[in-house]
């Protein structure tokens, strides 16, 4: 399973460049892309399904050119959108179901089969009778993403997976999907959350402004922040002269005081402890200080 993209940019009718010589190559496993809001993600995920066209460059799916082989490629792919809805008068396994005919399972005792198995895997078959549309949030996304699998899709594409989840549900989200992490399919999650990616993923992309800023494994970012972050207690005035002057990572209430986190490369005359950064330190960091993006509010 590989995924080419070559030179791709995209330009919209109005002239917006939405993605700029973007080159990326992706493989088996779990494979994150981060940035911030506008940052070209959508555009990229929707390109890959083949839902949108690119302005240039070149894409293949295991050596499948995306513009020349868009059927054998839609066979092979699950995608889940951002604004996934679905029909309101079928009940949850009816809807798996269905999904389970459009990917081409006809046979009705195989399909039965698979969409116990899926219910099960994504935690619903107690609610499998209840209507698709009166599940809650969360176990709506897990319809979803249920329904992305049935079909057993080589590359799955995910736009921003757990938006909008309660931290108990996004925790169950991130566990199915490091569930299928074990199988023989690449997975793309794009994301502006940095704990999708810090848990489950073993390589990244950075995409700013429409262009890819970083690629690699999570912890080669990590690295790049590594003896630059602090942490440290301070008063409530102490606290406001350093976020004029420092990215503040952590703020945490302590007895009179607050524990923070912040990103310097040098703290002296402070009281502060040098600590390994995580990947969340190191976004901010790397937006600070290779991309002048202030994160601070
Ligand atoms: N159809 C369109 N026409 C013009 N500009 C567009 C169109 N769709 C997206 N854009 C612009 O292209 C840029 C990238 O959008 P995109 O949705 O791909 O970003 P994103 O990283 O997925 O952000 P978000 O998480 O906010 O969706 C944004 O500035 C957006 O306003």
């Amino acid at each position: 399973m590989k995924i080419a993209i070559q030179d791709l940019s995209k330009i919209y009718p109005n002239g917006h460049k939405a993605l700029s010589h973007v080159n990326l190559e992706i493989e088996r496993g779990m494979f994150g892309l981060l940035g911030p809001n506008g940052a070209g993600k959508s555009s990229l995920m929707r390109i890959l399904v083949t839902l949108q066209e690119y302005s240039s460059g070149n894409i293949k799916i295991n050596g499948l050119d995306i513009n020349k082989k868009r059927k054998q490629i839609r066979k092979l792919i699950g995608y889940l959108p951002q604004d996934f809805t679905f029909f309101s008068k079928l009940k949850t396994w009816e809807f798996l179901d269905y999904a389970a005919q459009l990917s081409g399972k006809t046979r009705r005792k195989e399909r039965r089969l698979a969409v116990e198995e899926m219910l099960e895997q994504v935690g619903l078959f107690n609610v499998r009778n209840r209507l698709a549309n009166k599940l809650s949030g969360g176990m709506k996304r897990r319809l979803g993403i249920a329904q992305t699998l049935i079909g057993d899709p080589e590359v799955i594409v995910i736009d921003e997976p757990t938006t909008g989840l309660d931290p108990e549900e996004r925790i169950r989200f991130r566990n199915i999907l490091s569930n299928l992490s074990q199988k023989d399919v690449a997975i793309i999650l794009s994301t502006h959350i940095v704990g999708d990616i810090s848990s489950t993923c073993s390589n990244m992309a950075l995409l700013h402004k429409g262009e890819v800023v970083f690629k690699g494994a999570p912890e080669e970012l990590i690295q790049q922040a590594k003896g630059h972050v602090w942490q440290l207690q301070v008063t409530d005035q102490e606290f406001n002269e350093l976020k004029d002057q420092y990215p503040i990572v952590s703020t945490i209430p302590s007895v009179g005081q607050w524990e923070i986190q912040l990103l310097a490369d040098k703290l002296e005359g402070m009281d502060a402890v040098n600590i390994a950064p995580n990947l969340e330190h190191a976004y901010v960091y790397f937006m600070q200080n290779k991309l002048n993006v202030s994160l601070n509010t």
